[in-house]
């Protein structure tokens, strides 16, 4: 049975937990990480049949198949390379780190030496199988709308440093618009999906993002526009936030759900 370790137990972290737990994804939750050692107690605590055991990162991948990283950016540049050289693959869900080219470029050729997998869950967003399947014949233009409440943008580097007041916004307001690489460093935990539309299609400094806070909104909303080759198309999905992260859409971890379902299954369907 597949061994998981997961790294960051705040929200998607325990969704997968809880998803393992119930039987839905058959795999062993074998250890949990995370920089607050009682957040990872609890969380396996409220657990009703596994018992994963705490273990520091180094322990940790050192003892589990399958790495899931649901931390932040920062963890991402410190843990997978140490993860695919100790031979595990990894799931990433902080996709933003991999902007920087030197990193991505170490994380691709480790995991093809170590002959581990590095999985990028379609995120928050829909349309990346459009993206995938439309990358084989060209793509000429891929932008991102993402609006969210203000309060699913509260504490961004980005917003910060401007001295953006989102508390006192009274109408919809596009905070930001430049490259998926901009965006990312820019907001580190709201726009992670545009790393992963960047990294399907036509790479960060070619897909362009907007990003909106709108104070009449209750849902995340992600737009994803793309023309190529193949025609174009637009999807739209509107997101329920996490009520623990509200930068956080439920369907991020209904995806990352998905994706372990997907690694452990037979039959694939979808591109
Ligand atoms: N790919 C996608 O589409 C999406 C990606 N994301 C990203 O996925 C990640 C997880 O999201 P979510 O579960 O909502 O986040 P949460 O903030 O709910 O949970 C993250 C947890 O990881 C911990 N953590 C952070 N850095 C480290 C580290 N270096 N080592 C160990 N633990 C760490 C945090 O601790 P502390 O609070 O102390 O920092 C926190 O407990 C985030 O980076 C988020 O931006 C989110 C939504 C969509
Ligand atoms: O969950 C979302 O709506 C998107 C998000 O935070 C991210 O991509 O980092």
């Amino acid at each position: 049975m597949l061994k998981i370790g997961i790294i960051g137990c705040g929200f998607i972290g325990g969704q997968i937990c809880r998803a393992i737990d119930s039987g839905e994804i058959d795999a062993e939750l074998y250890a949990l990480c995370d920089s607050s050692e009682s957040k990872a107690f609890d969380l396996a605590k409220s657990l009703k049949t596994c018992k994963p055991a705490y273990m520091k990162i180094e322990e940790l991948i050192s003892s589990v198949d399958l790495v899931v990283e649901s931390a932040s950016q920062n963890a991402v540049r410190f843990i997978v390379p140490q993860a695919l050289k100790a031979g595990c693959s990894v799931m990433v869900l902080s996709v933003g780190a991999l902007a920087d080219k030197e990193l991505r470029e170490t994380l691709f050729g480790l995991a093809k030496e170590h002959n581990c997998k590095l999985y990028f869950p379609s995120g928050a967003v829909v349309g990346i199988d459009g993206i995938n399947s439309a990358h084989a014949a060209g793509i000429s233009s891929v932008t991102l709308t993402t609006r969210k409440p203000p309060s699913g943008l509260m504490g961004a580097p980005y917003v910060v440093e401007h001295g953006i007041e989102l508390e006192k916004l009274e109408k919809e307001t596009i905070l930001f618009e430049g490259t998926a690489s901009e965006a990312v460093k820019a907001f580190p935990a709201n726009v992670n999906v545009a790393a992963t539309i960047s990294l399907a299609g036509i790479g960060f400094e070619r897909t362009m993002v907007r990003v909106i806070a709108d104070p009449s909104l209750s849902r995340n909303i992600h737009e994803i526009n793309v023309q190529g080759e193949f025609g174009k198309f637009c999807t739209k999905v509107e997101n329920l936030p996490s009520p623990e992260n509200p930068k956080t859409s439920y369907l991020a971890a209904l995806s990352a759900i998905s994706t372990l379902k997907k690694i452990l299954n037979p039959v694939q369907i979808g591109t």
